[in-house]
């Protein structure tokens, strides 16, 4: 099982401005291009992969969208218009939640209102932690074990408190050269690393 978490730091919580700011500065299209690559081969998709998005821009709690492949009947269309469709579904179902309550979306998809590093808390107990970082351990000099989690930010860079609560969960450095990529080239790259093994 490969799992991917982008941290969205830029995303609205709100369909409505979501979907106006796709181009913009808070460049939503990140999160519709992850999902992308981190789902989807060429006339099929892979099954054992779960993305987590977790959308920052809002006025109550942050979203959590959990997309589990293998359980997705309908993926529908990679395109971003059906990807975003399906985040934005989400924030629907997830108007007046409470903190840290739990909704079904569709097969394979829920959300919830927990927040970036409570979730990577709740990994730790069974992923091993790996944050990507140009300036981290080259991937191919990296062992995985059975569920690596690779943690990814939109272009807002993670707040330096989070690297606190990450090391202390064990959490490894890992990079893919030193350009800096888009979270969705990252996941093409992983994904590769991993198929090659
Ligand atoms: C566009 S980058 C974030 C840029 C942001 N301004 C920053 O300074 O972190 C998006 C994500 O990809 C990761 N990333 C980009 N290039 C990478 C590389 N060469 N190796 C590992 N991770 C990389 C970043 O760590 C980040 O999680």
């Amino acid at each position: 099982m490969r799992t991917f978490v982008l941290r969205a730091r830029a995303a609205p919580t709100d369909r409505q401005k979501l979907l106006a700011a796709i181009g913009q500065e808070a460049h939503p299209e990140i999160l519709a291009h992850t999902l992308m690559n981190a789902i989807f081969v060429a006339q099929s998709h892979r099954p054992d992969v779960v993305v987590y998005l977790v959308l920052e821009s809002t006025q109550d709690f942050s979203r959590t969208i959990r997309f589990e492949a293998s359980a997705m009947h309908a993926i529908g269309g990679f395109d971003e218009r059906s990807l975003l469709g399906k985040v934005a579904a989400a924030l629907d179902v997830s108007r007046g939640m409470g903190k840290e309550e739990s909704r079904p979306v569709e097969s394979g998809v829920t959300v919830r209102t927990v927040a970036f590093e409570r979730l990577v808390q709740e990994l730790a107990a069974d992923h091993q932690l790996f944050v990507m970082d140009p300036k981290g351990t080259p991937i191919r000099e990296q062992v995985f074990a059975e569920r690596p989690c690779f943690l990814l930010t939109d272009h807002i860079p993670m707040p330096k408190n989070t690297f606190h609560t990450l090391d202390r969960l064990g959490t490894k450095r890992i990079s893919l050269g030193r350009k800096m990529l888009f979270a969705s080239q990252c996941v093409v790259l992983i994904h590769h690393a991993l198929d090659e093994r």
